[in-house]
């Protein structure tokens, strides 16, 4: 008899229910969640990130821009594992994140999407983010393949009627069914959130653009980040497109994420951000409210001959 749920079409329903994927996050709103502390990054001789000073504050939406080759990518690379700083350095929650490996910054609460789509094109849009789930599991390999650790399940785990019910009554289940069939129930939320339940089953690489960039979403929320880095998650959206994925990061920050996000396109950025931080040539030009950048002469300089990034 298998153990794992299949999801009906009761399930589908586009009725996300927030406080089911909400997270809970360490701290108060308002602290500084992430320290970007006169970080210098440099590639032979490129300096992409020089002497680079801002922090993230928990609860906020903090955007990054920057024209093209500014540092914005790097900067990120850097926080969340990829490059270690040439000098300076990166805490999160006051804990040094400089050179620590990406999956283990990912366990500390950190979780990205990338500017090209990265996602397991084979398996459904349910399996990429069940993947993201998967990470934040107890039950080790062992674990899983003997079923061994069996805990007591509450009433609403054990299965409505018959000997499977009596069986996991005596014996328990297995903590790995446990967390599997959770994993899968909160992928599924996920996907309502995220809007693009109605294909759940259906494999990654046969979505629709916009489809795709909301389950890489979907499957970095999974991971439970109490940061969530968007790289460029508008590019390729018509104007609409552009206006929901507004509603959507606001939402994400609603369930107890803080947000990070780098975008080229202006009108997003100002119209979705609490705070904002400028770069250009990897190094720090300006620092505020969307109001007070967008009216930072250095800001409208660095903009000028980019007319279709500020569009
Ligand atoms: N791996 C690398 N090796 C060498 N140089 C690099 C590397 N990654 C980035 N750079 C250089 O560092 C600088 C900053 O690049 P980065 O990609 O961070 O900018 P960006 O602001 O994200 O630009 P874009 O908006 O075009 O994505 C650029 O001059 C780039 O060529």
């Amino acid at each position: 008899m298998p153990e794992h749920e299949i999801v009906g079409a009761e399930e589908l329903k586009d009725t996300s229910d927030h406080d089911k994927i909400a997270i809970e996050t360490s701290g108060a709103v308002g602290e500084v969640l992430l320290e970007v502390d006169h970080v210098t990054l440099r590639f032979g001789g490129v300096v992409a990130l020089n002497d680079v000073n801002f922090d993230i504050r928990r609860g906020e939406i903090l955007g990054l821009i920057g024209p093209n080759g500014a540092g914005k990518t790097t900067c990120f690379n850097a926080m969340t594992g990829v490059y270690t700083p040439t000098e300076g350095t990166i805490r999160f929650k006051d804990q040094e994140i400089a050179g620590t490996k990406p999956h283990r910054i990912n366990h500390l609460g950190i979780a990205r999407t990338f500017q090209n789509i990265r996602l397991f094109p084979e398996m459904s849009a349910l399996e990429n983010v069940m993947v993201g789930c998967d990470a934040r599991h107890k039950t080790s390999v062992l674990g899983v393949l003997f079923r061994a650790y069996r805990v007591r399940p509450s009433e609403g785990e054990l299965p409505k009627s018959g000997i499977r019910r009596s069986f996991a009554k005596v014996f328990g289940i297995s903590r790995h069914t446990l967390e599997e069939r959770a994993g899968r129930r909160r992928s599924m939320e996920l996907l309502r959130f995220v809007g693009i339940a109605d294909r759940a089953h259906e494999v990654a690489r046969n979505l629709p653009y916009g489809y795709q960039r909301r389950l890489e979403i979907a499957r970095a929320l999974a991971t439970e980040p109490e940061l969530i880095c968007l790289d460029e998650p508008a590019a390729g959206f018509n104007p609409a497109e552009k206006e929901d994925l507004m509603g959507l990061i606001r939402r994400i920050r609603d369930l107890g994420h803080t947000v990070l996000v780098i975008e080229h396109d202006m009108k997003l950025v100002l119209g979705v951000t609490d705070r904002i931080v400028v770069l250009e040539f990897g190094q720090k030009i300006a620092e505020g409210t969307p109001e007070e950048v967008a009216r930072n002469p250095k800001v409208i300089a660095a903009y000028l001959g980019e007319p279709d990034d500020a569009a």
